[in-house]
């Protein structure tokens, strides 16, 4: 059994050297010659996967251990017999976290309060739904889009996109790439939906580069700045739009989901699904795979704000801007799609909000709700 890895994929020899001979090949390498003496191919999001790759190959099995799929051709593998598996909801807390810290970022910057601001939420599935938790449990106003739940489920609960962008200060994008059908998301947010926001807003996209016209996006940014980009993901990965990357407030190379957590639950769900697939026994668990986190608690004395208690206890976990100067720096330094990867190919250590307990001092009591909303285990010392 030959199993070719990405070369991105953490706890790759842990988990799938005891089911064969492992091969590790960075993701944007691996082609037709790569897999074609291999058995299984355990990939990331950046591997087209489609009828060229797996043509002349014996691939018995594909796992993809992230939660988008667009860079897969089902097809092609169910045509040759191939097994598929995928990760779905692996890395979504910690794209929350990528969310909420970017937003209390720019709460700080532009001195508005998160608390008071009204977010639209498109996509309400694992990533979008666990973001609606929680922003609703820190008190803020929300609305949900999500037109295929709203048809299965009925429409309470759900507006449309057009009442969403009328509406709402923040828009949060977290929709897969979808190329066809009714619910079709390629540039689900267009030039005419960019040109609508109210000036003021702030768009955000963790879902995928495709989902919004960039073009449409830099447009008004450069005309106007009256509006505010969070951007992770990017039409034409690695070789992104140098321009908007320019113009965006925080801009990530697609690292919004990239725990340690996040990234070791996917390989941990592709190691289940392979093991299955084989007839062999999954020993190892999720938890013997990640290591205790480098700071798990933080105590907190009475005085502080709420919003401020929040960035403080989220910075000390994950601090986004980090992300946004390693990408201008690398780009700088090695240029726009070689910068992009450098810092996804050695991203340093980051842990989940839920990995951190936060010790409450006496009088400092009140900062419970709100920090448990974040994600924090929160304690009250006596
Ligand atoms: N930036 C990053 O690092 C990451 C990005 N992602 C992206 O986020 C996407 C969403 O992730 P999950 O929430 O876990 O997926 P999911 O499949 O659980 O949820 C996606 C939701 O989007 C909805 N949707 C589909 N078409 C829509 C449309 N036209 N308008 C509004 N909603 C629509 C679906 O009904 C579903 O509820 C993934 O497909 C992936 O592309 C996921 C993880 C990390
Ligand atoms: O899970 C997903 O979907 C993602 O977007 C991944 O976090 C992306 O990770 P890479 O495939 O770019 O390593």
């Amino acid at each position: 059994m030959r199993i070719v890895v990405d070369a991105n994929v953490p706890a790759a020899m842990e988990c799938f050297a005891p089911l064969g001979e492992v091969v590790r090949v960075p993701g944007r390498e691996i082609d037709a010659d790569t897999v074609r003496s291999a058995d299984a191919l355990v990939v990331r999001s950046i591997t087209r996967v489609d009828e060229a790759l797996v043509a002349g190959s014996r691939l018995r099995f594909v796992g993809t251990c992230t939660i988008g799929t667009d860079h897969v051709d089902p097809a092609a593998l169910s045509a040759r017999g191939i097994a598929f598996a995928s990760a779905p909801g692996c890395n979504a807390d910690a794209v929350v976290d990528y969310v909420l810290g970017s937003l209390a970022t720019l709460a700080e910057r532009q001195g508005f309060r998160l608390l008071e601001r009204r977010v639209g939420i498109v996509g309400v599935g694992n990533v979008g739904g666990r973001l609606l938790e929680h922003l609703q449990a820190l008190g803020i106003d929300c609305l949900a889009c999500d037109p295929p739940r709203a048809e299965r489920e009925g429409h309470e609960g759900f507006v449309d996109l057009d009442t969403l962008v009328e509406a709402c200060d923040v828009l949060c994008l977290h929709t897969p790439l979808v190329r066809d059908g009714p619910h079709a998301t390629h540039h689900l947010l267009d030039a005419q939906r960019i040109a609508e926001l109210a000036p003021g807003s702030v768009v955000l996209n963790a879902g995928r580069g495709d989902c919004l016209d960039g073009q449409a996006l830099r447009g008004r940014l450069s005309a106007l700045g009256d509006i505010t980009a969070v951007l992770d993901v990017w039409e034409g990965e690695p070789a992104i739009d140098a321009a908007l990357r320019d113009l965006a407030a925080i801009a990530t190379p697609h690292v919004a989901g990239y725990s340690l957590d996040g990234k070791l639950r996917g390989t941990h769900r592709i190691y289940q699904a392979l093991a299955h697939r084989l007839g062999l026994p999954a020993r190892l668990t999720f938890e013997m795979l990640a290591p205790p986190p480098p700071l798990s608690g933080l105590t907190l004395e009475a005085g502080l704000e709420v919003e401020e208690a929040l960035r403080l206890c989220m910075r000390a976990v994950y601090d986004v801007r980090r992300d946004h100067d390693s990408l201008n720096r690398e780009s700088r330094c090695q240029g726009v799609a070689m910068g992009f990867d450098a810092c996804r190919a050695s991203y340093p250590l980051r842990r989940e909000f839920a990995t951190l307990a936060v010790t409450l001092r006496p009088g400092a009591e009140r900062l419970a709700g709100p920090l448990q909303a974040a994600g924090f285990r929160v304690t009250t010392a006596p």
